[in-house]
């Protein structure tokens, strides 16, 4: 029974993305390098979850779990798994610095999440305060992390942490990353229920931000093609994908945001980045990053990742009559976000 529920485990995570080997049994971890990730907000509604499955995930050596309370208690309780990460809990600003040092990938999902009826945005006040001080302490002890920001907004607190880098003398614009994964796979989750296609080898781009309309699926990118897609269909599937985090905010009554489907994603990336540490090659996922296919300076969109983080961010490739009208309507959002959060920065 046990083995017959991790083979299917196993199965539908390997499935979940194409770099994706949670889980694969029997691994050898012997000729894997050391790798120290470490999650700040570890206690919260994605930082348990996402604490399991990074120890899960044999690339990760040591497993650091930092948030301002219960820590210890999520890192007893995961460091029972047989598996290969370490795992130690830090609890309270005092304990940051060691929680930091030696980190190789940094995952941020420390902040308040959203309640029915609010915008990603109106977390900004509380959020970026915590993203600020957070990343004064990445920038102090462990400067060349690959930092994963979750914390919401995206599309503010990624331009916050790389002023905070910026000032430190720091910033290094490959090692700077908004997690936009969990909009891929609802792309890819929703195209495939549509178009009738195993939903295992679906693969669509999402380009822009990770907020409302600057969220731009493309699927006239996606594969498996369906030609059969009205055009009516495609504009109901990116409404969807767009709202994609408010239909769990509004379905969870109050009780937060996506976390389950979001550790889900953050560990896809967090592999991802871990793998292109390691020097796997062509490890293609997208982020929301400095970037300059478009005029503004942090977009999400296909990006390589190797041994430095962002090896080559990827052009748009082809866009559909649609897919060029929501990049347009999407510039002006997403270029306000960026220049909120930049200017909270500079003035705290
Ligand atoms: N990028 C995405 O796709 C995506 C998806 C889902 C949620 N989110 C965002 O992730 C964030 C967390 O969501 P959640 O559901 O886990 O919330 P949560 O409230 O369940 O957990 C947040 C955790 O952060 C901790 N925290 C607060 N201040 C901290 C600090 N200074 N240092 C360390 N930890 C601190 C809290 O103690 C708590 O344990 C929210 O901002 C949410 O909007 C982003
Ligand atoms: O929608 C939210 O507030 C959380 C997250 O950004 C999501 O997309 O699920």
């Amino acid at each position: 029974m046990r083995t017959a529920l991790l083979r299917s485990v196993d199965t539908a995570l390997r499935r979940g993305s194409s770099s994706s080997h949670f889980l694969r049994r029997p691994f050898s971890s012997g000729s894997l390098p050391d790798r120290k990730v470490a999650i700040l907000g570890a206690a919260g509604g994605i930082g348990q979850p996402l604490s399991l499955l990074l120890k899960l995930n044999p690339l990760v050596s040591s497993l650091s779990l930092y948030d301002i309370a219960g820590t210890p208690g999520v890192a007893a309780d995961v460091s029972h798994i047989n598996t290969r990460a370490e795992v130690a809990g830090y609890a309270g600003e005092d304990q940051l610095g060691k929680a930091l040092e030696g980190s190789d990938v940094v995952i941020i999902p420390a902040g308040v999440p959203r309640k029915p009826g609010m915008t990603r945005d109106d977390l900004f006040n509380i959020n970026a305060g915590i993203v600020k001080s957070l990343a004064t302490a990445i920038a102090k002890y462990c400067p060349n992390a690959l930092v994963n920001m979750i914390s919401n907004p995206v599309n503010s607190t990624v331009p916050i942490a790389a002023e905070v880098f910026k000032k430190a003398g720091t910033y290094d614009e490959k090692k700077l990353f908004g997690v936009t994964t969990l909009d891929v796979l609802r792309a890819k989750t929703f195209y495939a229920a549509k178009a009738k296609v195993p939903v295992e080898e679906v693969n669509v781009p999402v380009v822009g931000g990770h907020a409302g309309i600057t969220i731009l699926p493309l699927f006239s990118q996606a594969t498996p093609s369906n030609n059969s897609l009205s055009h009516e269909d495609i504009k109901a599937l990116t409404k969807r994908t767009q709202d994609g985090g408010t239909e769990v905010v509004e379905a969870k009554a109050g009780k937060g945001s996506a976390t389950l489907s979001m550790a889900y994603a953050g560990a896809i990336f967090a592999e991802a980045c871990l793998k292109g540490l390691n020097g796997v090659p062509d490890i293609i996922e997208c982020s929301f990053v400095q970037s300059n296919i478009t005029e503004l300076p942090f977009f999400a969109s296909k990006v390589r990742l190797g041994k430095n983080g962002v090896e080559e961010v990827l052009g748009l490739g082809p866009l559909s009559d649609f897919e060029k009208q929501g990049l347009e309507s999407l510039k002006s959002e997403l270029k306000s976000s960026i220049e909120k959060g930049i200017k909270f920065a500079s003035e705290n």
